[in-house]
C-alpha cells in the first residue's frame, strides 16, 4: 500500500492532500494541534482554510510527525517559508531513506537569504538533494481542490526524482512538467509575490488595466534580473513557475498577496492586513529580504524598492508610483540595443 504525507494543514497542504489522494492509497495530512486538527478530523473538512470541500476517507489527519512520516514514500512541505526550517528540523529524526521530499512553500528565508532547497539541505545535509524536488506554478488551492485544470512544474537536481514526483501528482486535472532548474523555479515562485503585492496596491488605488499590465511586464523583467543573478536560468522565468504564476497571482480573486496589496492601498496597516487575510502573505517577507539582497548585490529592482518603502518605510503608494514613473529614461531591453551598432 502506497503512503504519502503532507506537512502543513493550511489551504495548500489540504489541497495537496486531496490531489495526492487520487493517486496514492493513504495520505496523512499533518498539522499542529493549534490548527484545529481535531475538528478537521471530526468534520472531514478544513473549515478554516479550505471550506466547502469534504476530505475523502483515504486522507488521515494527524498532529503526530512520526506517524505521518512512517513508511511514507513521499513527504510534502506545505507550511509558510519562514516555518520551513523548523518543520524540517522536527521531521529530521523520522524521515526514512526511501522518502522523497517535495517543497511547495514559495519564499526566501529572511534570516539567511536562502532558497527553500538550501534551507532543506542546510538542515538535512547534502544526501537529501537526490530525493528533493520543488513543485511550483500557477495553482491556487481553492481551484485545485475543485479539480479545476491546473498546470505546474516540478524541479529537481535528479531526473528520476522529478519523474517520480511528476507521476505522483499527475491526474486528468493536474498536469506536471519537469525542469532541472531548481533555483529558477524556486525564485519565480518567491519573487512573483512581491509583484502581486504591487499589483494589489495599484488595484486598490483604482488605477486601470494599463497600469496593472505594465507592472506585470516590468515585474517579470525585475524577477528575471534578480532570478538570473541568484542562479536561475532566464528561460525558466518565461515558464509556468515564472510568468505563469505571476499572471495568476496578479489576477486571481484567490490571491492573498493581491488582496493584501489592495488593503494596504486602502489605508490598512500591515498588521491589520495580515489579520484580515488570515493566511500567509509570503510577499510581505520576500519583499524585505529581496530589497536587502538587491541593495547588497547592486541589482535594480524599482518595484521591489517601492513595495518595501510602502510596507516598511511608511511611504504613500501614490508617491512611490510617481517616483517609479519619473525615473530616468531607459531602453526597454538593453540586450537588444547593445547588439545594434549606432544605437
Ligand atoms: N494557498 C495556495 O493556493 C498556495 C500556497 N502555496 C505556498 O504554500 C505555503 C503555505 O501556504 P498556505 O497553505 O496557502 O498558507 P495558509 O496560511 O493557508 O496555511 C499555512 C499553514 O501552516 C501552518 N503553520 C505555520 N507555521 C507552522 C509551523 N511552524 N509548523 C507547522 N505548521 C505551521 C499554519 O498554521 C497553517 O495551517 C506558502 O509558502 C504559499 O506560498 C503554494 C501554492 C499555492
Ligand atoms: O502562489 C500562489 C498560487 O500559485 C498563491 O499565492 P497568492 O495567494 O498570493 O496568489
Amino acid at each position: 500500500m502506497r503512503k504519502a504525507c503532507v506537512l502543513g494543514a493550511g489551504s495548500w497542504g489540504t489541497a495537496q492532500a486531496l490531489l495526492l489522494s487520487d493517486n496514492i492509497d493513504r495520505v496523512v495530512l499533518w498539522g499542529r494541534e493549534e490548527d484545529g486538527i481535531e475538528s478537521i478530523k471530526e468534520e472531514r473538512e478544513n473549515k478554516r482554510f479550505l471550506p466547502g470541500i469534504k476530505l475523502p476517507s483515504n486522507i488521515e489527519i494527524s498532529s503526530d510527525m512520526a506517524y505521518a512520516l512512517y513508511d511514507a514514500e513521499l513527504a510534502i512541505i506545505a507550511v509558510p517559508a519562514q516555518a520551513v526550517r523548523g518543520v524540517v528540523k522536527s521531521m529530521a529524526g523520522y524521515l526514512e531513506d526511501k522518502t522523497y521530499l517535495v517543497n511547495t512553500a514559495k519564499g526566501i528565508e529572511i534570516d539567511t537569504g536562502m532558497r527553500m532547497s538550501q534551507v532543506v539541505e542546510d538542515v538535512l545535509g547534502g544526501e537529501i538533494k537526490s530525493r528533493f524536488a520543488v513543485l511550483s506554478g500557477p495553482s491556487h488551492a481553492e481551484e485545485v481542490a475543485r479539480k479545476i485544470p491546473t498546470v505546474v512544474t516540478v524541479a529537481s537536481f535528479k531526473k528520476e526524482t522529478a519523474f517520480y514526483v511528476q507521476d505522483a501528482f499527475m491526474t486528468t486535472y493536474f498536469r506536471v512538467y519537469t525542469n532541472p532548474d531548481v533555483a529558477g523555479v524556486e525564485l519565480g515562485g518567491a519573487l512573483k509575490n512581491i509583484i502581486a503585492l504591487a499589483a494589489g496596491i495599484v488595484q486598490g488605488l483604482n488605477y486601470g488595466d494599463n497600469t496593472k499590465a505594465a507592472l506585470i511586464t516590468r515585474g517579470l523583467t525585475e524577477i528575471t534580473r534578480m532570478g538570473i543573478a541568484l542562479g536561475g536560468d532566464a528561460r525558466t522565468f518565461s515558464g509556468l513557475s515564472g510568468i505563469g504564476d505571476l499572471i495568476v497571482t496578479c489576477g486571481s480573486r484567490y490571491s492573498r498577496n493581491l488582496r493584501a496589496g489592495e488593503l494596504i492601498a486602502r489605508g490598512y496597516s500591515l498588521p491589520e492586513v495580515l489579520d484580515k487575510i488570515g493566511m500567509v502573505v509570503e510577499g510581505v517577507y520576500t519583499t524585505r529580504i529581496v530589497y536587502k539582497l538587491a541593495a547588497k548585490m547592486g541589482i535594480d529592482m524599482p518595484i521591489t524598492q517601492a513595495c518595501y518603502n510602502v510596507l516598511y518605510e511608511g511611504k504613500k503608494p501614490e508617491e512611490e508610483l510617481n517616483r517609479i514613473m519619473s525615473r530616468q529614461k531607459k531602453h526597454e531591453i538593453e540586450e537588444i540595443v547593445n547588439n545594434i551598432e549606432g544605437w
